[in-house]
């Protein structure tokens, strides 16, 4: 058991519900400790707001906070004082017990055990569709699994063998845009994790900064800007739970050089080197597409593609110690130039997706047919 003190000294004033989710609770605890919702993240379960009601509840649950207590790691983050509370008072989605609970049910509910995760992105989902033998389940039949609810992004977990090799695919990904908690939308990491999960694979839909890169043009990520955890929105803000991984682990080797080598390779042999790249990805948090003013500054600060994904994963991933490996298809250009008529639109990202799908399906499968000979290395 323990207890925090933090809340009122290190939120900042201008932090908001939308941009850091992981504080909300630490927020609404500022004003009584027990105005805490439920643990599914939903922010108008956290109390803000409801000054009224909090001294009712605070009696009445005091004794759960107790029992959830016993599952705490102490937030290396605040100082300790007299109020108890549990992990999940921070943790809106991606908990280890909520993890290991949707874990659980999936294991029992198939026979496969995936070594390899895979994500897919915008109009990607075709990917897939290449699983053998897939058993199929609705993101909405998953335990404390969110919904997707953005066009392109089928929302269904397919588990399978590509290539021979024991897989789990999500066929859409969760975004901050869409409303969830960050922890919520990286909760399939920690799951896959729990899986036996060793290799992700991510792919993404992305607006080319580089003026050297075309529409249809595959990015190889190298390495990634976080842009939102430039302010604090980070997955791994809040305690560190130890049974993931460390409080604080090194990104400076977060998309593994090998795995990155043997794409070269398998696009070469593919024939598909004249539209591979390899590249920097900034995550925003989106909706919205960038100005032209903010697409000239990404570009400035050394990022070849902008997008809205993947980054939270890989961070979460890399987290619990599982290798990384992540493609943007360069869906549109982002536009630098106040001349063009250009305009960033979703229509675009899902067309383009439709054309380069087959290239990008083969070279991932690929990639991993050959994970097993590539694993003697790791
Ligand atoms: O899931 P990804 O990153 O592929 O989706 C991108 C970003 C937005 O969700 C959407 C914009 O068209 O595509
Ligand atoms: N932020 C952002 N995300 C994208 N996803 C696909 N294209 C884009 C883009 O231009 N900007």
């Amino acid at each position: 058991m323990f207890s925090v003190s933090c809340a009122p000294d290190v939120v900042p004033v201008a932090v908001t519900h939308q941009t850091t989710p992981a504080l909300w609770p630490i927020r609404a605890l500022s004003r009584s400790v027990t105005s805490r919702g439920g643990r599914d993240g939903d922010v108008s379960r956290w109390g803000v707001g409801k000054k009224k009601k909090k001294k009712k509840k605070s009696r009445s649950r005091s004794s759960s906070i107790i029992r959830e207590a016993e599952h705490n790691v102490e937030p290396s983050c605040c100082s300790i004082r007299s109020n108890m509370l549990s992990m999940s008072d921070f943790v809106s989605g991606g908990s280890y017990e909520q993890c290991r609970e949707t874990a659980d049910w999936l294991l029992s509910n198939t026979q496969v055990r995936p070594t390899v995760g895979i994500v897919c992105g915008s109009g990607l989902g075709g990917l897939a569709e290449m699983i053998k033998d897939p058993e199929i389940f609705k993101y909405s039949d998953i335990p404390n699994f969110p919904r997707s609810t953005v066009h392109g992004h089928a929302g269904r977990l397919v588990f399978g063998t590509l290539k021979g090799k024991p897989c789990v695919c999500m066929q859409g990904r969760f975004h901050l845009y869409e409303g969830y908690p960050i922890q919520k939308i990286t909760l399939p990491m920690r799951v896959f994790k729990l899986l036996g999960v060793e290799t992700m694979i991510m792919t993404n839909a992305a607006g080319g900064l580089n003026q050297d890169y075309k529409v249809g043009d595959v990015m190889i990520i190298k390495d990634h800007i976080n842009m939102p955890g430039f302010a604090g929105v980070n997955p791994l803000a809040g305690p560190n739970d130890d049974r993931f991984g460390v409080r604080f682990p090194c990104m400076s080797d977060a998309y593994d050089r090998e795995l990155r080598q043997l794409a070269h390779d398998v696009a070469s042999e593919l024939g598909y080197s004249h539209f591979l790249r390899e590249g920097v990805y900034c995550v925003l948090g989106g909706p919205s597409f960038e100005t032209i003013a903010e697409c000239r500054m990404l570009n400035r600060l050394g990022a070849d593609a902008v997008g809205m994904s993947t980054v939270h994963e890989v961070i979460v991933a890399r987290h619990a110690g599982m290798r990384c490996f992540a493609l943007s298809l360069i869906s549109n250009r982002a536009v630098m130039d106040y001349d063009s008529q250009e305009k960033a639109n979703h229509e675009e990202v899902l067309e383009t997706g439709r054309q380069r799908a087959e290239q990008l399906e083969k070279l991932v499968s690929t990639v991993v047919s050959r994970l097993e000979h590539n694993n003697n290395n790791f």
